[in-house]
Order: structure tokens, then C-alpha cells, then sequence
């Protein structure tokens, strides 16, 4: 494991946890039962108690939580930098307390990304020293470092120094590195932090296309969620500590009601407008020269409601569509607050 993170307050996992992981011997990654607790007395905190879960190998999982909730004690419980209370944690089948060499061998992390880079080296002598330190020969390892300078957009900058470079492009050489490796669970903090858009969708597809090729695990913290929809086959929520969902994107989404409804109608005028103002909420209001398209949130009843109402007044329709729940709106819901 080479963990390319700022040096934090270290507690290596000595002891072996209290609970054992059950035998999720399939998983890439299982998650039992973890508890840890920060101070004593009446100024200890839970960062986190009772967070299980497991992440299957090949899968790319999601770690969401608003400020606080407890997700860099769970990743860091994981990579053995803070010492859980209770639980245990195993990378495939292997439980990283008892077996610390061996289930690590598994791992590597990009938990503060640019920051990590060596800014005095050129890109592909970070890249060769980032694989040097975890062993590996970065000669074996050559064509696959050009891949992802080529797929990153970084090969042109190849041969430069890091400090020259933007800080999207500190950040990808970072991510390259990671994603270099041989490790084959891979855990990415803010991987599209301070990226410009374009960037941000080539590092997505990019990531897509590696976990399938290499077959490899990621557990992604984001707050974008955006991002998270697009790369994650799984999300795990957290909040004050515990978890409070873990589903597919698709079920999640699926659970929650449509939020509203867009109608689109030459006839919308302003009394009108007042008028379903008063009935219902209405979310957005946009003209375009000859129609206006109003986005009331409501239920399917409510909707026909105001479709029929609509009707009566011989009001055409032009266009109706639905305001689906977006991942952001599933976050707000199971964590009644703010997007971490
Ligand atoms: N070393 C520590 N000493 C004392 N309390 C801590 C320590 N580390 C974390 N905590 C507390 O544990 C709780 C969970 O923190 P954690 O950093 O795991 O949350 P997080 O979900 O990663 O939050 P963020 O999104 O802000 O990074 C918080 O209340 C935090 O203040």
C-alpha cells in the first residue's frame, strides 16, 4: 500500500478488534461492525458506530456523508491509520488486524491529491517514484504509465516539472499514479477536486474504463454528486456516525416520488401564473418568444389537478415532463441536511 496522504495522526492498528468480520470471503472489501470513539469522558465523540458494509470486487462504491458524519474515521479505520474500537475489516477474505501485510498489499489511496506530488519531479518521475516506493519496478510498468498520461491528457506534459503544472493537472498526475498501481481496491477522496469540466467527464470515463478492464475496486468520496452518480454502481450514506443506506444509484432513485412536473404552454400569461402560484409551488418559470414552461412541484394528484384545471380553461399543453429525484435530493433526504 502506498498511501498518498499527508502524514496524519497515525495509529496503526495494533490489536486485533474485538469483533470478528463475518466471512464475506467474496467481498473485495468487508466492513463489520466498526465503532470508534475520539476522547473520553464528557468530550468523547462517536465518529463512528456499528458501520458494515461490504464492496463487491470490480464494483465502484460511493462513500457520501455530510460534514462530520464519519467517513475519513471509516477510510482511515480501513487503511489501518486509525485504530476502530470494535469491528474488523478485511480485504478480500483477508483481515487487514491479523494479516496487516498481506491484506495491504491490496490497497492503495489518493486521500489528498495534488497536495501528494513530488513538485520539483517531472509527471513520469512522479509516476516511476510513486511505483518505486510501493515495489514495483516502474520499468514493468512503462506502457501502462503512458496509457494514462495519454488518457488523462497529461503526455504532452510528461517531462515537466509538477509545480508548473495547474492544479487539475496536479491532481490527475496524482490519480495517475494511483490508478497505476497494482493494487486492485483503490480508495479516491474528491478524485475530480479543482478539475475543469471537460476533465472531470474524461477522468469519469477514464476511471470507468480501468475499473473494468483491471477488474478494480474503488470506494469514492465526492461531494459532487454528479460525479458520484456517473462513476458508482453502489452508494453507502452515512450520517452522525452510522450508515443510513446502501443501494444501487438505481434504487435509490427508484424509492423516491417524481419531484414536480415541467408543462410548457403558449397560454401561460401572468394571472395565470399568479394563479398556480397560489395553488401550487412553483419551482422555476422559463419564457421562452412563444411558450413559457412553469415547474411545479407536486405529486401525480396534484399534477392532475392542475392538468384538468388547465384544460378547462382550453389552456394547450405543449409539453409535459417529469422532475425526477436527482442523488442529490436522495442525500438531502436520508441525511436532512446539506450535501457534505
Ligand atoms: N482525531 C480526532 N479527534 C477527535 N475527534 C475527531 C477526530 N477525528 C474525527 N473526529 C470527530 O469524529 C466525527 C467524524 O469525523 P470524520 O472526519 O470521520 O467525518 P467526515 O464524514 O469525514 O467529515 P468531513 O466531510 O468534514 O471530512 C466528527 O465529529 C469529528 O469531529
Amino acid at each position: 500500500m502506498t498511501l498518498q496522504t499527508n502524514r496524519v495522526d497515525q495509529e496503526r492498528a495494533v490489536e486485533t478488534p474485538r469483533v470478528a468480520a463475518s466471512d464475506d470471503s467474496s467481498a473485495a472489501l468487508a466492513v463489520e461492525g466498526l465503532r470508534k470513539q475520539f476522547g473520553s469522558g464528557a468530550d468523547a465523540v462517536t465518529a463512528v458506530e456499528d458501520v458494515s458494509f461490504a464492496v463487491e470486487p470490480g464494483s465502484v462504491v460511493g462513500l457520501l456523508g455530510p460534514n462530520g458524519a464519519g467517513k475519513t474515521t471509516t477510510i482511515k479505520s480501513i487503511l489501518g491509520m486509525v485504530l476502530p474500537d470494535e469491528g474488523a475489516v478485511r480485504i478480500h477474505g483477508i483481515d487487514v488486524a491479523a494479516n496487516p501485510r498481506a491484506a495491504y498489499a491490496h490497497i492503495d489511496a489518493m486521500l489528498e491529491g495534488a497536495r501528494n506530488d513530488y513538485w520539483r519531479l517531472t509527471v513520469r518521475e512522479n509516476l516511476r517514484y510513486f511505483a518505486t516506493i510501493s515495489g514495483v519496478d516502474p520499468d514493468s510498468i512503462a506502457d501502462r504509465h503512458d496509457q494514462l498520461l495519454e488518457k488523462l491528457d497529461l503526455a504532452s506534459k510528461a517531462d515537466e516539472p509538477v509545480r508548473s503544472l495547474s492544479r487539475g493537472m496536479k491532481q490527475k498526475v496524482s490519480l495517475a499514479s494511483v490508478l497505476a498501481s497494482e493494487a486492485d481496491v483503490v480508495f479516491l477522496d474528491e478524485p475530480t477536486l479543482g478539475l475543469d469540466v471537460e476533465s472531470s467527464l474524461t477522468l469519469r470515463r477514464e476511471l470507468r474504463r480501468i475499473v473494468e478492464r483491471r477488474n478494480l475496486t474503488v470506494v469514492v468520496s465526492s461531494h459532487d454528486m454528479d460525479v458520484i452518480e456517473d462513476i458508482c454502481d453502489r452508494v453507502v450514506i452515512m450520517n452522525d456516525g452510522r450508515v443510513v443506506a446502501d443501494d444501487t444509484v438505481e434504487n435509490l432513485l427508484r424509492n423516491f416520488d417524481t419531484r414536480g412536473y415541467r408543462i410548457t404552454s403558449p397560454d401561460f400569461d401572468e394571472s395565470l401564473l399568479a394563479e398556480i402560484g397560489e395553488r401550487f409551488e412553483v419551482t422555476d418559470v422559463e419564457r421562452f418568444d412563444d411558450r413559457t414552461r412553469v415547474e411545479v412541484a407536486t405529486d401525480s394528484d396534484g399534477f392532475y389537478a392542475l392538468a384538468a384545471s388547465l384544460r378547462r380553461r382550453d389552456v394547450t399543453l405543449d409539453a409535459v415532463d417529469t422532475v425526477e429525484a436527482s442523488l442529490e435530493d436522495v442525500f438531502v433526504e436520508m441525511t436532512g441536511g446539506e450535501e457534505r
